[in-house]
């Protein structure tokens, strides 16, 4: 596990079980086991899993939502299961499911939640730059789900917290609000904010995480920048660069590539070649395009993806 020198939150061997379970007899069941991982200051900290993985359960374990049943925890320096109120206003949280009240007004919303705190952050500007203006009025009931969730995030931060937590912060989001909120949440952690976030997405994790942790069956797998993971030890079953062109169909390649190289046709025309690919196999399919008088229609040469570490510890099969 990293260490840093100003955690925001520790988690050393986090243990969550739920039940008594009618379907396993009245037994308890085992979501998180022996979970750790640590979130700087000034750092944004993904936790990477697909779907169960348990990155809700443990960041509800962190926040006190949830009572763990062992482990320790400290966030802020406390631990949150006997902790007060006031650990609590040094705490953003944004929920999978906004828990937003339906009636409510998101401008009068946003008020109120500011009154109860000490250092509010400047209304305004938060709703300005989230865009919460086009929909001040309107009862968070009609909002779509992109509103609701930039409705959730302001609500999160308009205590000026220490730590925010964010669940799945770009679902529901279309293209330009992804942007906004993704430039918001990385300024944030430039001015000293500790960000925790899940995401099943590896795109998110790749564009924002300083740190990941990927969880899989309730524990960690595997940890560390996005170019550390990148770089890890990997199966023979995942590529380090695939190439992926269209040309014309009817064309067989030949000699063109060395042998060795994996060569798909995903439909007539359409190649995509992984392997160990040399520049070398680059000059010869050049050449070979030359040759014959082809331009193609798309070229494209793409590193190893998060994606592909990911599902390269965490397997394939659905969870
Ligand atoms: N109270 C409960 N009773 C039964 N199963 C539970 C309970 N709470 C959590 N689980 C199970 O624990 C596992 C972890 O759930 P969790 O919500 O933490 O996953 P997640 O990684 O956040 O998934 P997602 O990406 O789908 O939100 C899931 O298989 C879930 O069904």
């Amino acid at each position: 596990m990293r260490s840093t020198d100003s955690p925001v939150l520790s988690i050393d061997g986090l243990v969550k079980d739920v039940g008594p379970l009618a379907s396993l007899d009245g037994k308890m069941l085992r979501v998180v086991s022996d979970l750790s991982l640590v979130a700087g200051r000034g750092e944004i900290t993904a936790l990477l899993g697909a779907n169960g993985a348990g990155k809700t359960t443990t960041l509800e374990c962190a926040q006190g939502l949830q009572k763990r049943t062992g482990g320790t925890i400290s966030l802020l320096g406390q631990d949150p299961d006997t902790a007060g109120a006031e650990l609590r206003s040094r705490v953003g949280v944004m929920l999978q499911d906004g828990g937003l009240p339906p009636s409510a007004r998101p401008l009068p919303l946003l008020r109120h939640i500011a009154g109860m705190y000490q250092k509010p952050m400047e209304l305004g500007r938060l709703v300005d730059r989230l865009g919460i203006d086009q929909f001040s009025r309107t009862s968070v009931r009609r909002l779509s789900g992109g509103q609701k969730q930039r409705l959730a995030l302001a609500a999160a931060l308009v205590g000026n917290p220490e730590i925010l937590f964010l669940d799945e912060p770009s679902a529901g989001l279309d293209p330009q609000s992804r942007q906004i909120v993704f430039e918001l949440i990385a300024e944030l952690r430039d001015a000293g904010m500790g960000i925790v976030l899940t995401t099943h997405l590896m795109d998110d994790a790749e564009r924002l995480a300083d740190y990941v942790y990927i969880i899989d069956g309730g524990h960690n797998v595997a940890e560390g920048t996005v170019a550390e993971l990148l770089a890890q030890e990997h199966s023979a079953d995942i590529a380090d660069r695939t190439l992926y062109f269209d040309i014309p169909p009817g064309l067989e390649l030949g000699a063109a590539l060395s042998a060795g190289l994996q060569v798909t046709q995903t439909r007539a025309g359409s190649f995509t070649v992984s392997g160990a690919l040399t520049p070398a196999d680059l000059a010869s399919l050049a050449a070979w395009w030359a040759e014959k008088d082809i331009l193609p229609a798309s070229l494209r040469l793409e590193a190893r993806s998060l994606e592909d570490v990911f599902l390269d510890i965490s397997g394939r099969d659905l969870r």
